[in-house]
């Protein structure tokens, strides 16, 4: 790690910490891990748009940023992002928006010239929503996707295959990490919007805060989830810039999962709410489980190092 040799000329990315890094997307729950983990790390130039600095739907606006600011390396964390009910509401902006992101980016990172290695931030709703569990990076593309999903799903397989093929054609170093269901600092705390946990977090807070005798929590509560805390997936990340070069993409998970009423008793828990809990059947289940095999990373050398209960005590916080 760190080396240069006369078969690579190039520093790793780790012995490279004066050179330009992009994070798109610094302000959200990824991309703000990234950023933290960069800075601790001593990288020095660190560059990063807001949305209303720079809009990546927009393929001009993206070209002339690249060629303005030349940079070594890219993190793709920017993205149309939200929990079930946003998924299976708006599609058309999750499909758009997020096959304009990724395509304008990767194509833009490839035409100007100086970009050394590209991680694209895809998620597990790319798998089959049969798939056999723990999912193997091998179940892409192997049967029907997961309904309330399948726009962005099939917009984050449209982001893998570019970063595919942008390697075979032109030699583009770009990879791609499918994280599991993340949380932490600078999640998406919408009421309706956000993912489970956030909503969980806030609806348990607001209800104890002001004494409501029960929480409503959507489906039947036996679908499993994997979650890793935002912190994990950020040092994955990293890992994955400085050590993995190659074409398929890599699991990124925990490797434990909970059913939603577990995690909703665990969030009642921490926030210490003491009312009951009301299923509100209507909403949807969505997937009933999604595992992921994370051997292929783990194989490598990285391990996840947060519990979920000491993650979620922190970030409730
Ligand atoms: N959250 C999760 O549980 C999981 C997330 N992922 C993946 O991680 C990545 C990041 O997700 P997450 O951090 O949760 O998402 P967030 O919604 O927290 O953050 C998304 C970021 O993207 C930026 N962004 C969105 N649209 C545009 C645009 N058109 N132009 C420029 N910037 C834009 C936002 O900018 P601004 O703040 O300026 O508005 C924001 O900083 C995504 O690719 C997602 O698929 C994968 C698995 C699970
Ligand atoms: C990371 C992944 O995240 C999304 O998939 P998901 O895992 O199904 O997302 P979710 O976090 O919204 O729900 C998980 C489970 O939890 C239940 N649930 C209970 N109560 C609330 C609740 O209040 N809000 C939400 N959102 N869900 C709730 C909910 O019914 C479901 O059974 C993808 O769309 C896509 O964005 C993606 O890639």
């Amino acid at each position: 790690m760190g080396t240069v040799t006369a078969a690579d000329p190039h520093p790793s990315f780790l012995a490279d910490k004066d050179a330009k890094v992009f994070v798109a997307g610094h302000r959200g729950l990824v991309g703000s891990a990234i950023l933290r983990r960069l800075l601790s790390l001593g990288f020095t130039s660190v560059v990063t748009r807001t949305h209303a600095e720079l809009d990546l739907t927009r393929q001009a606006d993206v070209e002339a940023f690249f060629a303005a600011e030349q940079p070594r390396y890219v993190v793709l964390a920017a993205a149309k992002v939200g929990g079930i009910h946003a998924n299976s509401t708006f599609p058309a902006d999750f499909i758009a928006a997020n096959l304009q992101i990724q395509t304008n980016v990767v194509d833009a990172a490839l035409r100007c010239g100086s970009v050394r290695k590209l991680l694209f931030l895809g998620s597990s709703c790319i798998y089959p929503k049969f798939a056999p569990q723990p999912i193997t990076e091998g179940a892409l593309l192997s049967g029907p996707l997961e309904p309330t999903n399948e726009w962005y799903a099939v917009a984050k397989i449209a982001g893998i295959k570019m970063c595919q093929a942008y390697r075979i054609q032109h030699g583009l170093d770009a990879v791609s990490a499918m994280p599991t269901n993340l949380y932490g600092p600078q999640d998406n705390f919408h009421p309706e919007n956000s993912h489970v946990l956030p909503a969980l977090i806030r609806r348990f807070h607001e209800a104890k805060a002001w004494n409501a005798p029960e929480v409503v929590v959507w489906g039947s509560g036996s679908p499993l989830r994997e979650f890793l805390h935002v912190d994990d997936l950020a040092d994955a990340v990293i890992f994955l810039m400085d050590q993995y070069s190659g074409l398929e993409h890599v699991n990124v998970g925990s490797g434990s999962e909970v059913t939603i009423k577990e995690l909703a008793e665990l969030v009642k828990e921490v926030v210490g709410f003491q009312g009951k809990l009301v299923w509100d059947s209507s909403k949807p289940d969505g997937t009933p489980r999604k595992l992921m095999d994370s051997s292929k990373i783990q194989g490598m050398g990285w391990k996840p190092k947060i519990a979920l209960k000491e993650g979620l005590v922190e970030t409730y916080k």
